[in-house]
């Protein structure tokens, strides 16, 4: 059988994940952090890790370019793609999605204008709200368009608020709640259930 791939994404996800795959007996074959491979040997034969932009995960599994990987629940829900199963919470990148602006600023009568990355979500919430808006796609440092007069509200991640808050915004309106989830190719779960069944096990019993 071909190998196992499990896409990885550098930084928080990386960091938070290497572990539980260390407990499932999978540890990189070299430092992943600091090389410029985006494929890497590990200490199993059948199993490699990809390494991509953490909001290409989902794209590469549902795909079947690779098994396994790791990715927040926003950026699962943001795509919406078939043929991903979560068989994992993580718990472990603990975030809510948002909505937030100046604060005790006073909201637009007219269509909102709010800036965010994560439109299609934005969207849903909006017009489940019944709030006519505006939506401005940034890639981030969304804190700093309704600093500058660029949006009326922003959409997007908040853990400790220290990030509003340094900027001079408020929190205001639960989105979703997040954490990274283990995303499985759907027909893998099912054709390579023997090899991903057992590694599964082994990360949920290392979660703390
Ligand atoms: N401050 C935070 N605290 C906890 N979890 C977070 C925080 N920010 C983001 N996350 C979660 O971690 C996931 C990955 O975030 P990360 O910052 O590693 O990637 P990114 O910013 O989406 O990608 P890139 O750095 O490639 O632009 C997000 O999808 C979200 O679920
Ligand atoms: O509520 P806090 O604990 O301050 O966390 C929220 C911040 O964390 C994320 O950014 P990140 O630090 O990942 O930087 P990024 O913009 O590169 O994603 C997110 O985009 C917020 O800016």
């Amino acid at each position: 059988m071909n190998p196992l791939i499990i896409a990885l994404s550098k930084g928080r996800l990386l960091t938070q994940t290497l572990p539980l795959l260390k407990a499932a007996g999978i540890e990189p074959a070299e430092d992943l952090s600091d090389s410029r491979k985006l494929i890497f040997d590990t200490t199993r034969d059948d199993v490699k890790f990809i390494v991509l932009r953490a909001v290409d995960v989902p794209t590469f599994v549902a795909r079947g370019a690779a098994h396994l990987g790791v990715s927040g629940l926003d950026q699962i829900a943001e795509q919406n793609l078939d043929d991903l199963y979560l068989p994992l919470d993580l718990k472990v990148s603990v975030c809510r999605l948002m909505t937030a602006g100046v604060v005790g600023a006073p909201l637009p009568l007219g269509r909102r204008r709010v800036a965010t990355k994560y439109l299609h979500l934005a969207r849903e919430y909006y017009a489940r709200t019944g709030v006519q808006v505006e939506l401005i796609k940034l890639y981030g440092a969304m804190e700093l368009a309704p600093l500058v007069g660029l949006a009326d509200e922003i959409v997007d991640i908040v853990d400790t608020g220290n990030t509003l808050k340094a900027n001079g915004l408020e929190p205001r309106q639960l989105i979703m709640h997040s954490s990274a989830r283990l995303v499985a190719n759907k027909a893998a779960w099912k054709t390579r259930f023997e090899q991903l069944k057992p590694l599964v096990d082994q990360m949920e019993a290392a979660l703390v």
